[in-house]
């Protein structure tokens, strides 16, 4: 269609028809729009002190998040005055304690795309393992600001391992948090743990061994000895010399999840610790993103729409605010690891999963499955 054979009158219908959607976008983000808010309702849950997230009911699945965002978040400051958000940096409500290498990652990025939950822009926060002196304050200002319709969170998977942080967060934080924990089959964690210190450090680095260089700032690891250890193989660094397994090693202790979760019931009721089976989150991230928001008190917003899998990544991925993958990090090629190693480690867990079986009252993905169908 050329401008010059149009009349003046349907000129000035085809500019209006092609700037209306314009006007429309450019008043949504300026967060004034009412069409297709979400609705304020009384309060059904507060999770913590004056928030109160799930009263919000999200009606996203016709926007694309970023504008659906802007209506209550605080990086609109038009909206902070027109609806009132009381912006601030908080502590967080939500903690991601761990595992490491069991899924920790995928969780957090799918959970960046809740608009009622904010996650820390630091990548881990460290604060009671690597920052004990840190103040408090320091560690909240880390956090980003929410206002009173969304949770603020913080993952450092470290946690998890640390006998005294259950007790640090409950007398620094609130006894009141909620607690995500994600669980993984312990020797594809262990051999994914290898993987990603081989990656991350250079071989200088791994020769002068990684765990006593590290140990130092580590000062309230639970062991003393307890540290990384990559030797060249990922059998010589998980096994002794004679043959057993080296469990000071922090690529197997990190597995003995039954010993760790019991220091956090110690502290926490159990219904404040949402355990998550990391193997099922990987092969469908869905149903227990679902769960998440459950128990978390979150509006609703996970649905299929919002994931996809992706074939050349091999894994499932985020389709909004457009499509994309978690980066190179996670989802490595892991070594050939031989037969017999795999069935004296899957042996050696086959107690600490059992205990966890009873800690839980629940069986994971990985304890149904025999050694010929994890290895093969
Ligand atoms: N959707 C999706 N995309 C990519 N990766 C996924 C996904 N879901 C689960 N995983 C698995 O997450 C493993 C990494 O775990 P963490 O994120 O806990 O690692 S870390 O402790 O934060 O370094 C990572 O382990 P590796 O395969 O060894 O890299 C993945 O298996």
């Amino acid at each position: 269609m050329k401008w010059k054979c149009l009349s003046p009158r349907s000129s000035v219908a085809a500019i209006f028809i092609c700037f209306i959607p314009i006007l429309i976008i450019i008043f949504d983000l300026s967060g004034n729009s009412r069409q297709g808010e979400q609705s304020l309702g009384s309060p059904t849950h507060r999770v913590s002190g004056s928030r109160h997230v799930s009263q919000l009911t999200l009606n996203s699945s016709q926007y694309p998040f970023t504008l659906f965002q802007s209506r209550w978040s605080c990086k609109n400051e038009r909206a902070i005055k027109t609806r009132n958000l009381d912006c601030k940096s908080r502590l967080p409500d939500v903690i991601g304690i761990g595992a490491k290498k069991c899924g920790t990652g995928a969780l957090e990025f799918f959970l960046r795309g809740h608009p009622a939950l904010h996650i820390a822009a630091v990548v881990e926060a460290h604060q009671w393992d690597w920052h004990p002196t840190r103040s408090i304050e320091k560690y909240r200002q880390l956090m980003p600001r929410t206002s009173q319709y969304q949770l603020t969170m913080e993952k450092t998977p470290a946690y998890f391992v640390a006998d005294d942080i259950p007790a640090a967060i409950a007398r620094d934080v609130s006894r009141d948090i909620k607690l995500l924990l994600i669980l993984r089959d312990p020797v594809k964690r262990a051999i994914s743990d290898y993987t990603h210190v081989l990656d991350v450090f250079p071989k200088m680095a791994r020769k002068q061994r990684y765990g006593t260089r590290r140990r130092g700032r580590v000062p309230k690891y639970p062991q003393a000895n307890i540290s990384y250890v990559i030797e060249d193989t990922f059998e010589t660094s998980v096994l002794n010399e004679d043959g057993t397994v080296n469990d000071d090693n922090a690529i197997i202790f990190t597995g003995l999840y039954s010993r760790h979760l019991r220091n956090w019931f110690k502290i926490f009721p159990r219904e404040q610790i949402l355990i998550l089976d990391g193997d099922l989150f990987s092969k469908n991230p869905l149903p227990q993103l679902q769960a998440t928001e459950s128990f978390l008190g979150l509006p609703k917003y996970f649905d299929a729409t919002k994931i996809y899998f992706d074939e050349a990544k091999g894994f499932f991925c985020l389709a909004m605010p457009f499509k994309h993958c978690m980066g190179k990090g996670k989802g490595r090629k892991h070594p050939e690891v031989e037969r017999e190693t795999f069935k004296k480690l899957y042996k050696f867990y086959e107690p600490y999963d059992k205990e966890l079986e009873i800690l839980t009252g629940r069986k994971f993905s990985w304890m149904n499955l025999n050694n010929d169908e994890v290895t093969g």
